[in-house]
């Protein structure tokens, strides 16, 4: 058996179409564009280029694209200066600074800091916890990006044995928290885990989050169960995911790496920001988008 293919990027290239759609609807009916505001500190290559990309699809999605990039150096209170007034300026509806920050600053400090209802990347607690209690806030782009992927191919997703590999709070949690709201029998599993491959096993949905190139192997997978492998992992032989590529000959669905998770999440995030500006601004926003 081979597994069939999920077609991440051709699914985020309809959702960024519904998602400029919608953006049109919001400056027709607020008189101004949904803006997305970007901070990247530091020149790490990799960063700058999603830095980059997200820039290109705000303004295809026809958003205001507001970028600032901070030297490597930067003061802690400075970034957070910065943050204060995009909070405050009312053509940004969402924000997202780039992660990792360099050692010197503390993350926390600073994504606790960003408006809870301009937090289109969902990492600050109070989206954490809004997710947790099933509260609508702004939710983290590339778990739901995976949700998107698998309601496609499951439309009923409740009672299905879901295992996630990662308990990270930008994917592993709020992952299992969105497939338990979906009712799914979900499984955390992580580096104390005593048995991982016992528990995958048993999965018919697999969302690995682990960040090891090829970690989860093939005779892991239950045949037939769809496999979303969220892993971007640079090594000499290019970018590859946290699973092996011979679970496709097992899986029933598997997303690839490029062209799976990754184009979701640029996608989800043009989404969020739609979703926070009609919020912020009173407006209706397509309920399905
Ligand atoms: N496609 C996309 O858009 C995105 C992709 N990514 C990619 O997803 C991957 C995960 O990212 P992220 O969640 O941030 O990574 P983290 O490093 O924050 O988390 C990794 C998780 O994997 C667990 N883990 C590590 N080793 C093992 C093991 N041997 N067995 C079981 N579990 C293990 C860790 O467990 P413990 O908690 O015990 O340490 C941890 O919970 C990375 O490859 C990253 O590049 C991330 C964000 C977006
Ligand atoms: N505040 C913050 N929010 C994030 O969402 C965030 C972040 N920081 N820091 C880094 C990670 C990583 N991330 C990716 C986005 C797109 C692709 C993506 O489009 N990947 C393409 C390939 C791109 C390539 O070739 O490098 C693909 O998988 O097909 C991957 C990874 C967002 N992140």
């Amino acid at each position: 058996m081979t597994a069939r293919l999920i077609d991440g990027k051709a699914f985020a290239a309809t959702l960024r179409d519904r998602v400029a759609t919608a953006a049109a609807a919001f400056a027709r009916d607020a008189g101004r564009k949904p803006g997305l505001a970007v901070v990247l500190v530091g020149e790490d290559p990799a960063s700058s280029v999603y830095v980059r990309s997200k820039g290109k699809a705000t303004i295809a999605a026809g958003m205001e694209s507001f970028e600032h990039r901070l030297s490597a150096d930067v003061g802690e209170a400075e970034l957070i200066a910065l943050v204060d007034r995009l909070n405050a300026d009312d053509s940004v509806d969402g924000i997202l600074v780039q992660l990792p920050l360099p050692r010197h600053i503390d993350e926390r400090a600073v994504i606790t800091r960003i408006d809870p209802d301009k937090d289109v990347d969902g990492f600050h607690p109070v989206n954490a916890g809004r997710l947790a209690t099933g509260l609508e806030g702004l939710v983290p782009c590339t778990p739901l990006g995976c949700l998107m992927l698998l309601q496609d191919i499951h439309p009923q997703l409740a009672g299905l044995e879901a295992v996630v590999i990662g308990r990270s709070n930008i994917v592993g949690k709020p992952m299992a928290a969105l497939l338990l709201q979906q009712s799914c029998t979900v499984t955390t599993v992580h580096s104390r885990t005593r048995d991982v491959m016992g528990h995958v096993r048993r999965a018919d949905i697999v969302v690995a989050a682990v960040g090891i190139p090829g970690f989860v192997q093939p005779e892991w997978i239950k045949p037939g169960a769809t496999v979303i492998d969220v892993g971007i992992n640079r090594t000499d032989a290019g970018l590859v995911g946290d699973v092996d590529p011979g679970a496709a000959e097992v899986a029933g669905a598997i997303t690839p790496v490029p062209g799976g998770v990754g184009p979701m999440t640029i996608a989800v995030l043009m989404r969020n920001t739609v979703v926070a500006a009609a919020r912020r601004a009173g407006v209706a926003v397509d309920p399905a988008l």
